[in-house]
């Protein structure tokens, strides 16, 4: 076991509740569940009723113990969980207690990290854990789950185990010289290595879909003055978030909203309309809208179809960064006579053209449906992934190490270098080769007692 000093948070959400819960890792949790208790003990996964108490003796709160030992718990070490009463200066006065006792506070993740290190969990199965919890729609929190129950870390497995098979061959090529690369293609390495190959652009096909529904899209509202965007936001959020008046300037500073379309996480981003102002507060507001701009994945330009194209807007579009994908959003459709609503495309760079009434919420469906579009959503099906920036760039380092393995041609030791680096690459996925402070930055961004 790598850690020894007990460890201790509280486990439930800061405020209040009707049960609160103080979760302690260690080693030879007994004596602190007599202490703690007033000289009783503890049956593994038997709830014991029981005061806690103070070191005169007086009780602190009075509540449920369990107790888990080593190995069978969350951590691979003993664990104990205190569940009190959910009041904030309760749960302070436990754990303070406990802190008397001996236990330090537990960093963020360390619970996590601990029942990583005890090979409880791999890695990849550790950050769904936090996944899980900081899901922000179902479909997120449902492939959280299966990573967390080893589908994603199973894919990896099975990987890593089809590039030991072909590295043990082409090895042994290499140990036994007379063997040579008509070894190799009477055992059909070549065909192996292509399999492996369409395996891993499987899993990065998945791991990519996964990857929208965990980060969701960034999508900014731009555009002149008093065409809308605000409306546009409350429409989308189908709540009234930001002011709409008629006066030019509305909107100072960036307001974001949250929506999930689909399962999908979009942070929709309202912005001050782009215009010149000795206003010192709208500067700042404006300042911050292009800020939001270039952290955006897609623009909504809006205009009003009745002006078209302004100069104001032009000066927009020209500032948005060239790489950006953009939509034209025609806006206060209800205002234009039905038989001139032919949508113009004005701005050339816009990859689509849509006609809408942020007022009425007419066309917002296939606005929706564009957003999806354009993210490259293709619908939650079983076996995507929740994957991670970090995942995808191994694999697709795997992916390139594959590559080259494939063009080695009869250079046989290149061969066994790509695949052997393949095999790290995939490896770093689940934990097995990872350095010290990759754990760190992982679990540090876990919440305090997870
Ligand atoms: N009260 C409480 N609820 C909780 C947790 C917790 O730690 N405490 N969890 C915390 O995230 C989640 C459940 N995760 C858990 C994972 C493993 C074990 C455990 O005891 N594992 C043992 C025994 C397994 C078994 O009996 O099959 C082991 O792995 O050896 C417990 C909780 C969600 N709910
Ligand atoms: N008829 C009609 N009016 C709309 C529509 N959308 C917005 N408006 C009106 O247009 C005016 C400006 O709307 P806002 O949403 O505040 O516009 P904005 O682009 O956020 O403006 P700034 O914050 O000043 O940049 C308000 O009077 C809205 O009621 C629409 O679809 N139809
Ligand atoms: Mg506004």
């Amino acid at each position: 076991m790598s850690e020894t000093v007990t460890i201790a948070a509280i486990a439930t959400a800061p405020g209040r509740g009707g049960v609160g819960v103080i979760r302690l890792s260690g080693q030879n949790l007994l004596p602190l569940v007599a202490t703690l208790t007033g000289g009783k003990t503890a049956t593994p996964r038997l709830a014991l009723y029981s005061d806690f108490v103070a070191a005169d003796g007086t009780p602190i709160d009075n509540g449920l113990l369990l107790y888990f030992a080593a190995p069978a718990s969350f951590t691979g070490e003993d664990v104990i969980e205190l569940q009190g009463h959910g009041g904030p200066v309760v749960m302070q006065m436990l754990l303070s207690r406990c802190l008397e006792l001996g236990a330090r506070m537990a960093e963020p993740g360390e619970f996590t990290k601990r029942a990583f290190l005890n090979n409880k969990l791999d890695l990849a199965q550790a950050e769904s854990v936090a996944d899980l919890i900081d899901a922000s729609s179902q479909s997120a929190a449902r492939m959280a789950l299966r990573s967390l129950k080893g589908a994603f870390s199973n894919h990896i497995h099975a990987l890593v185990d089809d590039v030991i098979t072909l590295r043990m061959l082409v090895e042994a090529t290499l140990d036994f010289p007379e063997e040579d690369i008509d070894f190799l293609e009477a055992a059909d390495a070549k065909g192996k290595l292509q399999h492996i190959r369409e395996q891993l652009d499987g899993v990065m096909a998945q791991a990519q879909q996964g990857a929208i529904l965990r980060e969701g899209m960034q999508v900014v509202l731009v555009g002149a003055p008093n065409v809308g965007k605000s409306s546009l936001l409350n429409a989308l959020a189908g709540d009234d978030i930001a002011i709409v008046t008629d006066i030019a300037g509305t909107t100072r500073d960036t307001v974001r909203e949250m929506i999930t379309v689909d399962g999908v996480p979009m942070h929709i981003i309202d912005t001050a309309g782009l215009r010149d102002t000795d206003d010192v507060v709208e500067q700042i507001g404006i300042e911050r809208s292009h800020k939001a701009v270039q952290q955006a994945d897609v623009a909504l330009i809006l205009i009003d179809p009745r002006e078209g194209v302004n100069a104001r807007t032009q000066e927009i579009v020209d500032g948005l960064p060239e790489h950006l994908p953009c939509l034209e959003i025609h806006n206060k459709s209800d205002l234009l006579d039905a038989t001139v609503l032919q949508t113009q495309q004005y701005i050339a760079r816009a990859s689509d053209v849509m006609t809408l009434s942020a007022k009425k919420g007419d066309g917002l469906h296939q606005l929706k449906q564009a957003l999806l579009k354009q993210v490259g959503w293709q619908g939650e099906a079983e076996g995507l992934f929740l994957a991670r920036t970090r995942h995808l760039h191994a694999l697709q380092a795997a992916a390139v190490e594959l590559a080259y393995a494939a063009d080695c041609g009869e250079a046989i030791d290149l061969l066994a270098e790509h695949l052997r680096l393949a095999q790290v690459c995939l490896n770093e996925i689940t934990g097995e080769f990872t350095a010290d402070d990759l754990l760190g930055v992982i679990f540090s961004r876990f919440c305090i007692g997870k």
